[in-house]
């Protein structure tokens, strides 16, 4: 090991941290001392010190644990069949329990965990030589298992989840009513459908909007055009709700598309089409990030090509006008489509998709909008940006506006502009689709506010559902919470179920009316008084906290309890056991911030190399080999966001760090895991993130890391209709036998020597330069700053007053905590919130939850034995401010 002035030692810090520290030098004698507790636990560890072992050397405290007895069977990840008695050790010897997923509740019994090891003297050989009490080392010694918090090991599972059928696959039973013909999609779409885009059968919430919206008699469509809001009966409006990877994008663009074919077929003069680009913008798609805005951009240009075969004239449009654009050149004529013999013919195209994004050229975008964007693809910010500035963008004949992710706006603040924006478009609109996996009641309050009468559109949850609207049309009408108006049959007749429908809205009415104008507090400390409010198990009362969501079934979810020493090496041991398994694979890793300064890495990089030269063309660490490393986060430049978003892509094995900026909508087919280092502040993310993976109907992991105190959240997880199964963490630690930098550094003994010199490897890369060492501090900084932003139903569960300081400050590669200055991020954010034109008082209130943290190296040390609570002194408000 290289001398970097640190040793290792499992000796568990006494009371008194200080003894930790400094001592008389006796070199000699520790060493010694070290190889013989380090011979002592191989030998425990090897042959079989288990729990009786433990119990006779001190640790009789200890119970059998559901995971962690190193020497146990080989299973890969702890998936263990368990029935809602069994116990965890029963789990833990069944054999045939591949294929579930043991659901634990944390909250039920607690024991030790196997993370938390007693102090090594205690495990040492009796007959291992030793005169006195042990020499106090003179440099800085630390140990990954000792200290750890061991409050809160799961023991008892209370559920089983049976992997089963895919939930968000492609419908395998047809009949003429779920297929897109028997929907009444244009022939044209179908055929480039099937084709061209290897789409044949649509997805269960394509079958329900496609229903709504396209099973319509052509002769409506002059009704539609010419400006009959409610052609269809009462409903103009929709919400759109289904598991992610169901394929809600082509759900909503497949029958815009469809209604502008028909509406060009019905309105043509003598084969003379009346509809062109000069009508300017018929439907806007709104996306909340970037990355999601070209993706969606990218799905419309390829649909967009159904009538071109070998021509696909609006699908190089944008790039064209791009190039054009910058020429300013708009002079141009107007050329007919090629189309190909084997499809239908159409005269002329005239619908052109385009793409305005904040990153882009405002100049080419501005002369993109005046020559006409049929349909515009954008992010809200730049859309407000040309409303108000660009006075050639037409929106006269606009129809139809989609906010895809719908609730994400809300939650980044842009409620206000959103309305603002309705209110601009309400005198001209026909229809405003609002879609997401997740639809809060954040939305539904804007949909009470701001749209006409609206649809609620929802996939069936499973077959016998989606075979029931295979007879019928289920259209699940209206939201409430747990109350779903389904259309009947003869809904299609015209006559739905109205009258129960106007009466839920009446009442939202009523609601909103009494309550009154929300006053969000954003910042809502958990009441440590008010026993319920305290107590995980009980649901929150918080609003929204207790919508239900669904999350594919064939994904399998997994977390892992690792205490905060230990967390980064059990971060690079789930990777690494990804990357030893499977080959190639594509891993997203969530973390909860990204640096405040732009082009720095989230978290210190995976690479042994200086952590800011993580470069969006990605790295490669010797920890995984043949694995490219990239990281995407909101404070990149565009351009280093779209070379890594590419590199990610095209890399055969590869893995994404990313912030919540990829947890929406991003949709690439070979992502087979999704890791989270660091929970979302509200569970509805989770649902987004995992979502990643197992898109329309494939396999799917994901594992999120937890530290002990945070257990309680499988639990709220499970309560929100989430169910996640548990990972045996020494288990996962295996995986990184053979992980280092550099070969032959010596015999490594036990699986917590390969631990602790992943840990010493990644401490040393941070101290080699100061300005690692000032990234992986901010990084820090960030992660506990983040910790104070969860929801008010999690503030129990992700409780600052909970962490260790020095712990926490290990998952960052750091030996102390560095100081605490939580007010520093607002500025980023106010300066984010003004770029997108967001008016001040939807800004986060980072004020109030700013407030500022003093410590010390010594206590916040890891030896030392206080998390904030004892930098607070108990409460928030009596912190001094002392730099
Ligand atoms: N009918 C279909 N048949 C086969 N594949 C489909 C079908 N419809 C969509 N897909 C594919 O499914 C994938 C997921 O679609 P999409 O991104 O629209 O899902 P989503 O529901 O919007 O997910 P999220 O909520 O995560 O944004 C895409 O790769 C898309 O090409």
């Amino acid at each position: 090991m290289a001398d970097d002035g640190l040793q290792l030692n499992f000796a568990a810090p006494t009371g008194d941290s200080s003894s930790s520290f400094s001592g008389p030098n006796v070199k000699g004698s520790w060493k010694k001392k070290r190889i013989v507790t380090k011979i002592a636990k191989h030998k425990a560890l090897k042959f079989g010190s288990s729990s009786s072992d433990r119990q006779s050397s001190g640790a009789s405290a200890a119970k059998p644990t559901a995971y962690g007895d190193i020497k146990r069977d080989n299973r890969k990840i702890d998936v263990l069949s368990a029935s809602s008695t069994a116990t965890a050790t029963a789990s833990a010897n069944s054999s045939t329990a591949s294929d579930h997923v043991k659901v634990t509740n944390p909250a039920n019994k607690l024991q030790k965990s196997p993370f938390n090891k007693q102090p090594s003297s205690l495990q040492r050989d009796p007959s291992a030589p030793r005169a006195g009490p042990p020499p106090k080392p003179k440099t800085f010694v630390t140990s990954l298992f000792s200290g750890n918090d061991s409050t809160a090991t799961p023991t008892t599972p209370v559920h089983v989840a049976d992997v089963k059928q895919s939930s968000n696959a492609v419908p395998t039973s047809t009949s003429d009513t779920t297929t897109f013909a028997g929907l009444g999609l244009n022939p044209l779409l179908i055929s480039h459908l099937t084709l061209k885009m290897g789409v044949s059968v649509p997805t269960r919430i394509q079958q329900a909007t496609l229903a709504a919206l396209v099973s319509e008699s052509a002769g409506r469509v002059w009704w539609w055009w010419w400006g009959h809001r409610e052609w269809n009966g009462r409903h103009t409006d929709c919400m759109v709700q289904a598991q992610t990877g169901s394929g809600k994008t082509l759900a909503y663009l497949l029958p815009i598309v469809h209604r502008l074919i028909q509406a060009e077929r019905e309105l043509a003069v003598d084969d003379r089409p009346l509809l062109n680009r000069t009508l300017g913008t018929l439907a806007i798609v709104l996306a909340p990030t970037r990355e999601l805005a070209k993706q969606i951009n990218t799905v419309l240009e390829q649909l967009l090509m159904y009538s071109r075969g070998t021509g696909p004239r609006a699908a190089s449009e944008s790039k064209k006008d791009e190039d054009e654009d910058d020429n300013d050149d708009d002079e141009e004529e107007e050329k007919p489509a090629a189309t190909t013999s084997s499809t239908p013919k159409i005269s002329k195209h005239w619908i052109v998709p385009g793409l305005v994004v904040g990153g882009d050229k405002k100049k080419s975008e501005k002369a993109r909008l005046r020559k006409g964007c049929t349909i515009l693809v954008s992010t809200p910010g730049r859309l407000i940006d040309h409303l108000k500035t660009t006075q050639s963008f037409e929106l006269g004949n606009l129809r139809w506006l989609v906010l895809d992710e719908a609730d994400r706006f809300l939650e980044l603040g842009f409620e206000e502009t959103l309305r603002e924006l309705l209110s601009i478009i309400d005198a001209k609109r026909k229809r405003i689709l609002l879609t997401s996996a997740t639809i809060k009641g954040n939305v539904q309050r804007l949909a009470e506010t701001s749209l006409k009468n609206p649809l609620f559109i929802k996939a069936a949850d499973d077959e016998e559902e989606a075979e029931k609207k295979a007879d019928g049309f289920d259209l699940a009408k209206k939201a409430s919470k747990g109350k779903d108006f389904i259309l009947k049959k003869d809904a299609k007749e015209g006559k739905d179920e109205e009258d129960e429908g106007d009466d839920f809205w009446e009442e939202q009415q009523k609601r909103i009316a009494e309550r009154g104008d929300e006053v969000v507090d954003d910042y809502d400390e958990p009441d440590e008084d008010d026993e319920d409010a305290m107590d995980v198990s009980k649901p929150s009362n918080d609003d929204d906290a207790e919508e239900m969501f669904t999350v594919p079934e064939q994904l399998k979810q997994t977390y892992v309890l690792a205490p905060a020493k230990l967390r980064l090496v059990s971060l690079v041991a789930v990777l690494r056991k990804i990357a030893l398994k499977e080959k190639p694979f594509k891993a997203i890793l969530f973390t909860d911030t990204c640096d405040s300064k732009p082009d720095e890495p989230a978290k210190p990089s995976l690479a042994p190399t200086p952590a800011d030269t993580l470069p969006p063309e990605g790295l490669e660490s010797p920890l995984f080999p043949h694995t490219r490393i990239y990281k995407l986060h909101g404070n990149l430049s565009q351009k280093s966001r779209d070379v890594a978003y590419k590199g990610f892509k095209t890399s055969p094995s590869s893995v994404l760090i990313c912030t919540d900026v990829a947890a929406r909508g991003l949709d690439l087919p070979d992502i087979g895991h999704v890791v989270q280092y660091d929970m979302p502040s509200d569970v509805k993310d989770y649902v987004h993130r995992v979502g990643r993976t197992a898109r329309v109907g494939r396999e799917g992991e994901a594992v999120s890391l937890l530290l002990p105190s945070e257990a309680g959240y499988i639990e709220l997880l499970g309560r929100r209709g989430v169910k996640v199964g548990v990972q045996d963490g020494m288990e996962l630690l295996k995986s990184l036998v053979g992980a280092e930098w550099k070969k032959g550094k010596g015999k490594k003994k036990g699986v917590e020597d390969w631990a602790t010199d992943v840990q010493m490897m990644f401490e040393r890369f941070v101290l080699a330069d100061e300005k690692n060492l000032e990234l992986a501090r901010n990084a820090f900084r960030s992660h506990v700053r983040a910790y104070t932003t969860h929801t008010a139903a999690e503030k129990r569960i992700f409780n600052i007053k909970n962490l260790h300081l020095g712990h926490v400050a290990k998952s960052f590669a750091l030996r102390d905590a560095p100081g605490l200055s939580m007010g520093a991020a607002s500025s980023t954010n106010t300066k984010k919130g003004q770029q997108h034109g967001e008016k001040k008082k939807a800004v986060p209130n980072l004020k109030k939850r700013a407030y500022q943290l003093q410590s010390t190296s010594a206590s916040a040390s890891e030896f030392g034995d206080g998390g904030v609570q004892k930098l607070v002194g108990g409460t928030r408000k009596k912190v001094r401010v002392l730099y």
